[in-house]
């Protein structure tokens, strides 16, 4: 097995400073095209990939009014230049999509064309650099007004420089808060810095008011046309071999599916949420990729949560509703890390841990870890539900990244990679952060001297052994493999190796943050 599509650990790219913050743009008369006074308003879609709770597109049809038209677009933002070139240096470039999310992709925008459709719209597609696209865009159809949904990430610089190119040339360009709960510069600490601890950042949130209500869907919309790929001609599935039957049979990517599968939680899933961290229970939500790709807004997400407090909830689901809330909260608190430090991909967090003494992946051992054929079960059943689904249980999301990075010392930023290719809801900020956490090497992260025992984790979270004998039918046979790595050594290398570490760096008190204090490790 290979990986799905060659993606790389690219080196640290600069930092950036924070560009699009949606400050609002300067207003420019709108431009009437000429011959004709029908203005054409773009709305350009990103990772909000909706029709309900969507401001820009709400803003678009507003614009063009009863007798212009709106131009609805998505971009693909893929550089020319292969996977591990120069695109990833440039800090305005998102990151390209690993195989399982280029899977959702294609079906969350044939979803997104239909849905648009339904209602008088029509999506184009084009591919290219945002920068030189969208104003080029916006000439040929003569456009008076460009709309689009903040991101966060660092492709928000390719933003900002399309807001002044555009308001440059005369047009109205303007930003929208939609698809964070709380934008990252709005939580600050007392002295106006961003958090680096959960409790105090999501206590900062909940002290806000409360979310805004979700904005109603458009119901009808005059199309603007353009020519535009064909969805096909990107070649986002797979083909040769096509390995994505699990995926199907798992996600129904679009907005339908995303309502679908709250509606399923709210109705069922929310008072088995307390059971959320066994694998085999299913208490968990599924929403991650939807949310991911703007599928849902985390408002309306909250909207359903207030809803069903307003009707009345027992003590459990309760207890639940807050638990639920503050696991987005993470959501949140991983894209605000990103936000000031825009190297969380490549760079540890924590400097001292440049210094720690990784291996060099041992080429067999990483395939038994990416194959799922350690002979430890819990790491087994993981790696194998998260290539045959496109996802993994968060707890043994955590199992198995410890176990690469602890008991095989490998550096988190090859797991990284291999999620970041293999999961649906691979996120620019989720994904690094939560590699960081586990490694020791993030904000508020696990201490690295906290080892998960994947064997104790087994006991206590699938005590039935439901969830390994899904995934590793053959546990307990001949066909089975013996463990590549005895757990206890391998704990005991992983701990000197950190106080090495900690020794070359001259640290000897706790490190601030070792509190390990993800609400799922508790
Ligand atoms: C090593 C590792 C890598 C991960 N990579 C990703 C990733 O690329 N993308 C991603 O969305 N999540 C990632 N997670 C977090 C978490 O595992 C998933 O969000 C969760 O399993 C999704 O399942 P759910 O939607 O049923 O979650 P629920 O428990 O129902 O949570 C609701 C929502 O909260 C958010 N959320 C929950 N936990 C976290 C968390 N720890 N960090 C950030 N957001 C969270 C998700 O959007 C999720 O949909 C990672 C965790 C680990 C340990």
């Amino acid at each position: 097995m290979s990986n799905r599509t060659t993606t790389a650990v690219a080196p640290a790219a600069s930092a950036t400073l924070p560009t699009d913050t949606g400050h609002p743009a300067r207003a420019v008369s709108p431009r009437t095209p000429p011959g004709t006074d029908a203005p054409v308003s773009i709305v350009w879609l990103r990772n909000d990939l909706r029709l309900a709770d969507n401001p820009a597109l709400r803003a678009g049809v507003e614009a063009a009014g009863s007798s212009g038209s709106t131009l609805v677009v998505y971009v693909l933002e893929e550089a020319v230049a292969p996977h591990d070139h120069a695109e990833l240096h440039d800090s305005a470039a998102p990151r390209p999509l690993g195989a399982a999310a280029r899977w959702w992709l294609h079906h969350s925008l044939a979803a997104l064309a239909s849905d648009l459709r339904a209602v008088g719209g029509e999506l184009v597609l084009r591919r290219g650099t945002a920068v030189e696209v969208i104003p080029a865009l916006a000439d040929e159809v003569n456009a008076s007004a460009v709309f689009w949904n903040r991101r966060y990430t660092n492709a928000r610089n390719a933003d900002s420089t399309i807001k002044k190119q555009l308001t440059a040339a005369g047009l109205r360009a303007e930003s929208f808060h939609a698809n964070l709960l709380n934008e990252p510069w709005t939580v600050q600490t007392g002295g106006g810095t961003p958090f680096r601890v959960f409790t105090p950042y999501w206590r900062a949130c909940l002290a806000r008011p409360e979310p805004r209500e979700p904005l109603p869907g458009p119901t009808s919309i005059r199309a603007a046309s353009a020519p535009g790929d064909a969805l096909n001609d990107w070649a986002l599935l797979p083909t040769d071999p096509d390995w994505s039957g699990g995926l199907r049979e798992t996600w129904t990517p679009g907005e339908r599916g995303a309502h679908e599968r709250l509606a399923a939680f709210m109705g069922d899933g929310l008072a088995a949420y307390h059971r959320r961290d066994e694998p085999a229970a299913g208490g968990a939500s599924m929403l991650s990729p939807h949310l991911r790709f703007g599928e849902i807004s985390p408002f309306t997400v909250w909207e359903a949560v207030r809803s069903a407090r307003r009707a009345g909830l027992d003590g459990q689901s309760a207890h639940n509703t807050a638990t639920f809330l503050s696991e987005v909260g993470w959501r949140e608190f991983h894209a605000s890390i990103l936000f000031s430090l825009p190297t969380l991909r490549e760079r540890n967090v924590r400097p001292e841990f440049d210094g720690f003494p990784w291996g060099e992946p041992h080429p067999a051992e990483l395939a038994a870890w990416r194959e799922g054929r350690t002979g430890i079960p819990l790491v087994d059943a993981g790696m194998r539900e998260l290539w045959h689904t496109g996802t993994m249980h968060n707890r043994v999301r955590m199992v198995v990244a410890s176990f690469l990075v602890k008991n095989l010392l490998i550096d988190w930023r090859v797991g990284e990679t291999w999620f970041w290719d293999t999961l649906v809801d691979a996120d620019e900020a989720s994904n690094p952060g939560n590699w960081q956490w586990v490694a020791g090497s993030g904000v508020d992260a696990a201490p690295y001297f906290r080892v998960f025992n994947p064997e104790l984790q087994a006991t206590k979270f699938d005590p039935r052994g439901e969830y390994v004998r899904r995934w590793v039918p053959e546990y307990g046979t001949a066909e089975y493999p013996a463990a590549l790595v005895d757990l206890r050594t391998t704990r005991a290398n992983a701990l000197a190796a950190y106080q090495a570490m900690r020794a070359a760096a001259g640290v000897s008190e706790d490190m601030p943050g070792e509190t390990g204090n993800h609400p799922r490790v508790r």
